[in-house]
């Protein structure tokens, strides 16, 4: 018998108002994986995000987390079912100190407390607990990507997902952003990562799907992904009508 994956997608449409972006995405994410969604700018990958976490509505198909039903959940109902995401950007409060952005992230979801989380964020990135009385703003863009990683482990996610964390900065912070949602994965912690970075993300990654035009133009496990020559058309938009699974 195959389980139930953790988060499954099934024929997923979805936009802002009128403006439909995603059509037709079916996409799963068992428990402990890492998934990876790539695709060129305006693919809809960030939309696929926010269809999960209640900011787009879908418009066709169903979500379910956990073999509950979540399809058009509001945000904080998401949230509190163990499912966090972190936004593109680096959505802090600037004007806040690192300490403070913690605490405004903390839900009081399960059973931790909110010392413990801190703790467990400190643990994972030293330089927030150095700079914890120090103001958001001030800090370079990669401590920034840290706090904003650490606020959304604030919430106890049993999944997280990413919108490209490794945006804008420089190579020796990516690897340790890398470095970071590996050990994550590996507390068990499932992981929806978008990003750019083609080659780290897959070879970061369990499996991989390929988003272009709001559907999914190829998808499979990572290392397959990776030497596909599929993947390199899709970016320089030799798009091919039907989804490849390799
Ligand atoms: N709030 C919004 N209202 C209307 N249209 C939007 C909104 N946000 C995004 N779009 C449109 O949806 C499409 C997909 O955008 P989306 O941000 O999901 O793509 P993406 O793959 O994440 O791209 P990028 O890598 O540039 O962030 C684009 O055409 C974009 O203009």
């Amino acid at each position: 018998m195959t389980s139930e994956p953790l988060l499954r997608i099934a024929g997923l449409s979805s936009g802002y108002g009128r403006v439909g972006v995603l059509e037709g995405v079916d996409l799963e994410v068992d428990a402990r994986e890492i998934v990876v969604i790539l695709g060129p700018n305006g693919a809809g990958k960030t939309t696929l995000l926010n269809s999960i976490s209640g900011v787009a509505r879908p418009t066709a198909g169903t979500i379910h987390f956990e073999g509950r039903d979540i399809t058009g959940a509001r945000p904080e109902q998401v949230v509190r079912l163990g499912l966090t995401h972190c936004p593109e950007g680096r959505q802090i409060f600037q004007r806040l100190t690192v300490e403070e952005n913690l605490v405004a992230a903390h839900i009081g979801r399960a059973g931790k407390s909110f010392e413990t989380l801190r703790s467990e964020v400190f643990e994972l990135f030293p330089v927030l607990k150095e700079r914890r009385n120090g103001m958001a703003s001030r800090m370079s863009g990669g401590q920034q990507q840290m706090l904003a990683i650490g606020r959304a482990l604030m919430a106890e996610p049993k999944l997280l997902m990413l919108d490209e964390p490794s945006l804008g900065l420089a190579p020796k912070i990516v690897h340790q952003i890398f470095r970071i949602i590996l050990d994550l994965s590996k507390t068990g912690m499932s992981i929806l990562l978008v990003e750019q970075n083609v080659q780290l993300a897959l070879e970061c990654g369990d499996y991989g799907y390929l988003l272009n035009t709001g559907r999914v133009k190829l998808h499979g496990p990572a290392q397959e992904m990776a030497e596909h020559s599929a993947l390199g058309e899709h970016y320089l938009g030799g798009a091919t009508e039907d989804t490849i699974h390799v």
